[in-house]
């Protein structure tokens, strides 16, 4: 089955009692028992519900894996991988996550005793150099937020499998309709299915696809023992929003190559971020291992006072958190998404108070470049 046809026929397919196209929702939370442990194959939600496995079925189909697995945010599908993990181990991150799992690694798990360095991974000899007796694994972002970065997925899981270590790929600015990171070799990969896959600013979730029986037996001890699983209503939400996938990244592939065209070209950018440009530092990467390269841009235009008129003047891009919806959406990392990161460590990074980061949506490309370039002026 293709990538497309996957989108639409994987998984599980409506139901076979009714023969209803759409998967039901089962708004259950216990299943009778003909006698004591004695059932149909569910027992109780949190430990497994119809419409939340029948999602879990289809992102491990799309995502090439062994096992999907579907919680309340990415966050709390993050936070469920790193519970994988033991007190005293040492897990590698890309320097530029996404400020929330920066957050949660620094002043969460930090205090259960899971240690982390982040380190630009996309230069692989910094990962190598950062390896310690008790690093169990590599956690990369791939494009990152708000930099997009790009990791050599391949080349990080070859390292990660050299040194014995787990390779874990946040794939949620690129989804598995433009790179499938487990084919790459990643033994995890992890979505805020907030984004892109719901694609409507309509629901918070998380999804999780492992490469293994072990690894899938370990999450879901973990799901369902920490129970951050996602409900029936969102997770029937996200398989219609997965449906359209497809058209709708190559619809906001074709609208953000015109925007970055247009910012690259404008005065008052000094710089343009984003994957497809050659003169990004990994195109080359990007290239071999994205079928595209997204919907999300970061630009800078030099100080928060031109920032606040830009985000003062745009009316078809929303100021909000949040990224991968039919709507154009506008941020300032600095002191929105990557707030928690400290001010002196973003500066190291280069998201400045200057840096303004958008997600493309679908609307017409030439309303939203007319709308940017008002704002520019
Ligand atoms: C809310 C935003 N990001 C959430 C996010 C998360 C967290 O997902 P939540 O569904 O928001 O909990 C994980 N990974 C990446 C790459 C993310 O971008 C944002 O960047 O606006």
């Amino acid at each position: 089955m293709r990538r497309k046809t996957k989108l639409i026929h994987g998984g599980i397919a409506g139901d076979v009692h009714t023969g209803a196209v759409s998967v039901p929702i089962y708004q259950v939370s216990t299943y009778k028992q003909e006698a004591v442990g004695v059932h149909k194959g569910y027992e109780y939600s949190r430990t497994g519900n119809p419409t939340r496995h029948a999602l879990e079925e289809l992102i491990k189909d799309v995502e090439e894996g062994y096992a999907g697995f579907a919680f309340s945010s990415g966050m709390a599908a993050i936070t469920a991988v790193m519970m994988l993990f033991n007190s005293g181990d040492h897990v590698i991150l890309t320097d530029d996550v996404y400020g929330g799992t920066y957050r949660v690694m620094t002043k969460v798990l930090n205090r259960l005793g899971i240690e982390s360095t982040f380190v630009d991974t996309s230069d692989l000899a910094n990962i190598e150099a950062h390896i310690q007796p008790n690093t169990k694994a590599i956690y990369i972002e791939t494009p990152t937020n708000p930099l997009l970065k790009i990791t050599d997925i391949q080349g990080a899981s070859a390292l990660a499998k050299r040194h014995g270590l787990l390779m874990i790929v946040d794939n949620t600015f690129s989804t598995p309709y433009w790179q499938t990171p487990i084919a790459l070799g990643a033994d995890i990969v992890i979505h805020s299915a907030t984004k892109y896959l719901g694609g409507h600013s309509d629901v918070v979730a998380g999804l999780v696809v492992v490469n293994s029986e072990q690894l899938a037996t370990d999450l879901h001890f973990i799901q369902n023992s920490t129970g951050g699983i996602l409900g029936p209503q969102d997770s029937w939400l996200l398989m219609r929003g997965i449906k359209t996938l497809g058209i709708r990244m190559e619809e906001h592939e074709e609208n953000t190559r015109k925007i970055v065209e247009f910012l690259t070209n404008h005065p008052a950018v000094t710089r343009v971020y984003y994957p497809g440009l050659p003169s990004h530092p990994n195109h080359d990467v990007a290239k071999k291992q994205m079928r595209g390269f997204g919907g999300m841009v970061s630009f800078d235009v030099g100080s928060a006072e031109k920032v606040e008129q830009v985000l003062t003047r745009v009316r078809y891009f929303t100021l909000a958190e949040s990224l991968g919806a039919v709507e154009s959406l506008i941020s300032l990392p600095a002191k929105m998404t990557h707030a928690s990161i400290p001010k002196e460590r973003r500066a190291e990074l280069g998201i400045t108070d200057g840096l303004i980061r958008i997600s493309v949506g679908l609307e017409d490309a030439d309303d939203l470049i007319e709308d940017l370039a008002q704002a520019l002026a």
